[in-house]
């Protein structure tokens, strides 16, 4: 893994050392927004008016934060308007590549595209990434934006009129967001990346609080926010549905499963079961990547085979449907 500096690519690991121990994710580095007439979003600049066939999107499919694109993709039924390419699940010395040249671009490794953006961009290569064809760009490499793009612009074109950050609870659904983002989604990369104790004790205990409070919410509720399905749901799950197979054993957050929590497992199983979410899982992508790509976490690179886990077996959520 590495990063773009100046446009010329640096394979190193993340330098904890300016941290003092502790991991510290860099802000993401293009912030413009689609929207449905091309007017400019909260950030960056205009001019990208949704249009079908004119967005691509380049994901990992181990990677929490394009799960979420992948999902609001899905769930908005953006199939047929945003084609996807997938990396290759190992993140080497070239950082994430293509198994084959990419179908829009024809670049082999990620960090092409972005320079293919901004030939001198600094910066971490990640994913997601969403391309526009037309004015040859990246629009976002952001992926709390990039769902909500994917939610609000693309109305005029598909059948689905589900909203999944109503404008009545989007102050609820952001202040969730922050919480579950800081102590949950990024809480336990800030335990598995710690290199010294005391960074990771801290990261794990504010996790596994949050995880509690997690719990007993969503034992008295169906969802987070407004009881049903937000935004808020699909960035808590992208991480629940890695916990058990990944973080527990790779990034050491092992107090508790998440099977062990009775809500918690749940509300995965069902969230897991939808019909639209459950084809955007990829345990060996999710395995893979993790046991495989963090050689100073593991060094030989060996997948473990468990845990066995059912998220196909049934589920309790059906008890909070209205009567
Ligand atoms: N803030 C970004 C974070 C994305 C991110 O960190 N992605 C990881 C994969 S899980 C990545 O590509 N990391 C590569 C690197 O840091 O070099 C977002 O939510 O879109």
């Amino acid at each position: 893994m590495g990063l773009l500096i100046d446009g010329v690519w640096h394979d190193q690991w993340y330098d904890t050392a300016k941290t003092g121990g502790r991991f510290e994710r860099q802000a993401s580095g293009f912030r413009n927004f689609i929207t449905a007439d091309g007017a400019p979003g909260p950030s960056g600049e205009g001019g990208f008016p949704a249009a079908a066939g004119r967005y691509h999107l380049y994901v990992s499919l181990a990677c929490p934060w394009a799960h979420r694109t992948l999902i609001m993709r899905a769930l908005k039924g953006l199939d047929a308007i945003i084609s996807v390419s997938v990396v290759d699940p190992f993140m080497g010395a070239e950082g994430w590549t293509f198994p084959a040249p990419d179908p829009v671009l024809g670049k082999t490794r990620l960090h092409e595209v972005y320079t293919a953006a901004d030939p001198t961009y600094s910066g971490r290569v990640t994913v997601p990434v969403l391309w526009d064809k037309a004015r040859g760009t990246i629009v976002s490499n952001e992926s709390a934006e990039i769902i909500r793009m994917f939610n609000a612009a693309f109305g005029a074109m598909t059948l689905v009129s589900d909203d999944y950050c109503p404008a009545p609870l989007r102050a609820e659904i952001d202040a969730i967001n922050q919480v579950v983002y800081d102590e949950v989604n990024n809480g336990v990369y800030k335990a598995g990346f710690a290199t010294i104790q005391a960074a990771y004790a801290e990261a794990v205990g504010v996790l596994f609080r949050r995880l509690d409070a997690l719990e007993d919410q969503l034992s008295r509720h169906p969802y987070l926010v407004g009881d049903r399905l937000t935004e808020a749901d699909i960035r808590l799950f992208t991480t629940l549905v890695r916990f058990d197979a990944v973080y527990v054993g790779h990034f050491k957050c092992n107090i508790r499963r998440i099977a062990d929590y009775p809500a918690l497992f749940n509300y995965l199983k069902a969230l897991y079961q939808h019909p639209k979410i459950r084809p955007t899982v990829d345990f060996t992508h999710i395995k893979r990547h993790y046991y495989e790509s963090h050689k100073t976490i593991n060094p030989t690179g060996i997948v473990p085979v468990g845990p066995f886990q059912d998220l196909d077996a049934p589920h309790d959520r059906g008890r909070f449907a209205a009567s």
